[in-house]
């Protein structure tokens, strides 16, 4: 059997994953320490990114050349709008932010650079760059998730406990699993030119993950007040 695309590829991504838990917005959560307002400016920008990232397996669901493959798109569907956004809307609900508010939410430049890129690569090329485009996702936030419930007493933080025990549980990590087997599998027998594509998409996606992280902490929307 050759290697799997995402072991060949892993000590590349492996340095973005690390540079987005050791941003102080994820250090912060990991200590209990982080501000709640950087936080809320992540669950009203989060949410309305899950919105459009949710779109991507409804992209690779209506691509997908077998019914295996449309049933792991589905399923990665149904885990964003239904497991994953509950954790957006009970956080919202906590701090007071009704759900049309939340929808409302104006994304920030880097969440809207961010979506485009994804989307944009999703639907110009076939069902592979779909799984490409969706991977750093799940990938970097199963890693951190993981990671920050080995902190003692991360899990049990009054603020940022759920948030851990959300990233770090089974769902969320056979989501992530999930989406790294279509990657493999949809990867398998591509000539060398299309995986460096595909590698490329990754790691770009991988750059957005650090930015949305500091994008946060600065609470940036856009540059100029209209
Ligand atoms: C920006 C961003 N990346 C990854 C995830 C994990 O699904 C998320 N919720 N938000």
């Amino acid at each position: 059997m050759s290697e799997k695309f995402t072991d060949r590829i892993y000590p590349r991504i492996i340095k973005l994953w690390e540079a987005c838990f050791n941003h102080p917005f994820v250090q912060e959560m990991g200590n209990g320490s982080l501000d709640l307002d950087k936080f809320k400016h992540w669950i009203k920008q989060d949410y309305v990114y899950l919105i459009e990232y949710a779109r991507l397996f409804a992209i690779g669901t209506s691509k997908a050349a077998d019914l295996e493959t449309m049933n792991s798109f589905a399923k990665g569907l149904d885990g964003v709008l239904f497991m994953e956004m509950d954790l957006h809307r009970s956080y919202a609900k906590d701090f007071s932010i009704n759900e049309d508010e939340l929808e409302a939410t104006e994304p920030s430049a880097i969440n809207t650079a961010y979506t485009s890129y994804m989307l944009n690569k999703a639907q110009a090329g076939g069902v592979e760059n779909v799984a490409a485009a969706l991977l750093a996702c799940s990938w970097s936030y199963s890693y951190i998730g993981l990671k920050l419930a080995e902190i003692p007493g991360a899990l049990e933080d009054k603020n940022y406990g759920s948030w851990i025990e959300m990233y770090s549980s089974k769902e969320f990590t056979d989501l992530n699993e999930n989406a790294m087997e279509l990657m493999n599998k949809l990867a398998e027998d591509k000539p060398e030119r299309e995986l460096k594509a595909l590698e490329e998409i990754i790691v770009k996606t991988g750059y957005f993950e650090y930015m949305f992280w500091d994008m946060c902490y600065n609470k940036e929307t856009w540059s100029i007040d209209l």
